[in-house]
């Protein structure tokens, strides 16, 4: 899916047109008592999808969990759909936000899914009972049964359903896809692609599926340990960044491997032995000019997957620590 805009196209800023933000972080920072998030200065563009990528424990909950007041914000400032997050005092802004938590609420389990909409209905102003049945329908969902007797995809989807029964502007879905079989996963996205249809609203979504990332996302925000290691435009990020096999060549006097280290866009260095070298770079075409002008061979080029551009970006930050 790609619905680009060129405010967000031409730059990797993380703070690039805060008009056009969903969500805007100013030197945010949350706290636990082991864990800090942050600091963290960042636009979610609107009408998008980013995923919000990181390894356990690298703060994507908490940071799902503050856009809803539910994490104390230490430091700095939060704009949600236009409201400045005040400690609580004005919540008008979370009947515009469907939220699918990481872990269902335990203290739920005794409540039917119809029930749990019932509960929802009152709260949204804009709830729409036909748009739930129709997603509960789509998911294969019984909505007379408790949620504790529902098999965890099960009662995902009828999560799923409640979040997004009352069209919100924002949906922020952490994990959805946990628990989820191929067919159901399917159906989920095919509901995400269609709610993203008119073009206004945005979805944040926390996932370790990688092909959720690839078929849903535009942008991409990378964590690691409560820091953010960046905001990427997705098909940029995947079309930029390649891997490059070098060798000096043979009669390239002047190939010295220094010079690699200043070769542009280089995210990573590897000296693999025998004079061969493997650069990690985000900007390909540069990169393969250089080294081509500094007396190395090109051996082979290769796109980077996600993951590998996430490992790059971790091993880069964990070698600041
Ligand atoms: N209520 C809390 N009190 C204290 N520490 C917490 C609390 N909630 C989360 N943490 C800690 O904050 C850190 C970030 O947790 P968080 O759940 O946000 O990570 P995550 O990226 O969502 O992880 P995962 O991918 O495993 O779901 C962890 O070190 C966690 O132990």
């Amino acid at each position: 899916m790609t619905r680009t805009t060129t405010a967000w196209r031409e730059t990797d800023a993380m703070t690039a047109n805060s008009e056009d933000a969903a969500i805007s972080w100013r030197g945010v920072k949350l706290r636990h008592e082991r864990f800090t998030f942050g600091p963290i200065d960042c636009d979610i563009p609107k009408g998008m999808v980013t995923a919000v990528v990181g390894p356990n424990g690298s703060g994507k909950s908490t940071l799902f969990r503050s856009l809803l007041g539910l994490e104390p914000i230490r430091e700095g400032e939060t704009e949600v759909l236009g409201t400045k997050l005040s400690g609580g005092r004005d919540d008008a802004y979370k009947g515009k936000i469907g939220f699918l938590a990481e872990n269902p609420h335990q203290y739920e389990n005794g409540l039917t899914a119809d029930e749990k909409a019932e509960f929802a209905s009152l709260v949204y102003a804009s709830w729409d009972w036909d748009r739930y049945r129709k997603l509960m329908r789509h998911f294969d969902v019984d909505g007379g049964v408790k949620l504790s007797k529902l098999s965890k995809g099960m009662r995902r989807k009828a999560e799923l359903s409640v979040a997004m029964a009352h069209d919100p502007e924002l949906l922020l879905l952490d994990e959805p896809s946990s628990g989820l079989d191929p067919f159901a996963w399917r159906t989920m996205l095919e509901q995400l692609q269609r709610y993203m249809e008119p073009g206004d609203r945005t979805i944040l979504i926390a996932t370790h599926i990688i092909a959720e990332v690839q078929r849903l996302a535009d942008y991409i925000l990378f964590l690691n340990r409560g820091k953010v290691l960046g905001l990427y435009e997705k098909d940029r990020l995947l079309d930029e960044w390649r891997t490059i096999v070098l060798q000096a060549s043979t009669n390239a006097a002047q190939a010295d491997a220094r010079t690699l280290q200043a070769a542009p866009g280089l995210q990573s260095f590897t000296e693999a032995g025998s004079g061969i070298y493997r650069l990690e770079v985000d900007d390909s075409e540069q990169a393969e000019s250089y080294c081509r002008a500094n007396g190395f061979q090109v051996l082979g080029v290769q796109r980077m997957e996600l993951e590998d551009i996430l490992s790059c970006l971790i091993r880069k930050e964990e070698a600041k620590r």
